[in-house]
């Protein structure tokens, strides 16, 4: 069993992150200004922006659109195979630094087939990337392949007629992009050929939708997880059905804040979601926007709240619970977290 090397005295060398898994985590919202310069200039692709401190500027978001816009737009330097592949070793090389041991991560193939780019083509690279993560990284990883749910029902199914030949690469189908307006059950059918097919499901719910949008998650699509759910607070039956059934919620606080999901980390829900017995998680969504990776949300949160050892090491725990593993891999991770 990996054991994680103790704190030395003679160096003073701080501890490292605790062990965790990233289960909500948009490879497209991993692309930095360095990265995403880089691209243009390997692509031709021209970018709004004459500096990276020009892009960082406009990091400055009113709510979840004014993200997605920037977000979108982007994505425009990746064309190529390798580009997919250096997004998402990129990522994974961060990933190791913040302690993450685990990442199912999510990307929008709708984004890229938009804009020409094949749905292979996005996948060859990822799963390049991932192919090498454990013996670069020491990461296991999974692939959640998301619909953009402000797109059609129709192009879903496209969508993932279009995945078939790839399903072997993808654990789960997700549900991301702009929510109000677009309901979990305008997705019904697909979610349903994604069960038949053997895979997981996730979306995205009550983040800025309402919680009646969580019940249709869990109701209409029959998902495994939900991911953000913070708004499932408002609904106590709701609250109390998610922690019966042990649903796992994928928050993420730093993007809360930035999208003013809540005003300061100093009122995110996270403790009261604890208490009620709920499984949460604590994820980082998209980082390069939102200032930080997993374990920049894990301290985020431990300073804004307070949060103790022994509440951040059941975070650590949940993540792994929560993960789509096999039992004997996560029991190794649990350990992981136990001996840290
Ligand atoms: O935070 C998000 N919410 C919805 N869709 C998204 N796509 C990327 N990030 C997000
Ligand atoms: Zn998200």
């Amino acid at each position: 069993m990996p054991s994680t090397p103790a704190p030395s005295p003679s160096t003073g060398a701080p501890r490292p992150p605790l062990p965790k898994a990233e289960l909500h985590l948009h490879i497209e919202g991993t692309l930095e200004p360095e990265l995403a310069f880089a691209l243009a200039e390997r692509n031709g692709v021209k970018l709004p922006y004459a500096t990276q401190d020009e892009l960082r500027r406009a990091y400055s978001f009113a709510d979840l659109q004014s993200f997605l816009n920037l977000y979108y737009a982007l994505m425009a330097v990746l064309r190529t195979e390798d580009d997919f592949a250096d997004l998402a070793d990129a990522y994974l090389a961060r990933a190791e630094a913040q302690g993450v041991r685990h990442a199912e991560i999510f990307f929008d193939p709708q984004a890229h087939t938009a804009r020409g780019v094949p749905i292979g083509t996005v996948i060859r690279g990822l799963a390049r990337a991932l192919d090498g993560a454990q013996e670069t990284y020491g990461i296991s990883t999974r692939l959640i392949m998301c619909f953009l749910r402000d797109e059609s029902a129709d192009s879903a199914l496209e969508t993932f007629e279009a995945a078939r030949p790839y399903l072997d690469r993808i654990t789960a189908v997700g549900l991301d992009s702009a929510e109000v307006g677009h309901p979990p059950s305008k997705f019904k059918e697909v979610y349903a050929l994604a069960r038949e097919a053997g895979l997981k499901c996730v979306a995205h719910a009550g983040e800025e939708g309402p919680p009646a949008y969580v019940w249709e998650a869990l109701d209409v699509l029959g998902v495994d997880r939900i991911d953000h759910g913070v708004r499932s607070m408002e609904d106590e039956r709701l609250v109390a059905r998610l922690a019966a059934d042990q649903v796992p919620l994928t928050l993420c606080p730093l993007s809360n804040v930035r999208l003013r999901v809540i005003d300061d980390l100093a009122a995110h829900p996270l403790p009261a979601m604890l208490d009620a017995g709920l499984l949460v998680t604590v994820n980082s969504d998209d980082p390069a926007y939102f200032g930080g990776y997993a374990d920049d949300n894990f301290t985020a949160v431990r300073d804004a709240l307070g949060l103790g050892e022994e509440t951040l090491r059941t975070l650590a725990r949940n993540s792994f619970r929560a993960a789509f593993l096999d039992e004997a891999t996560r029991a190794k991770y649990l350990a992981e977290v136990d001996a840290h």
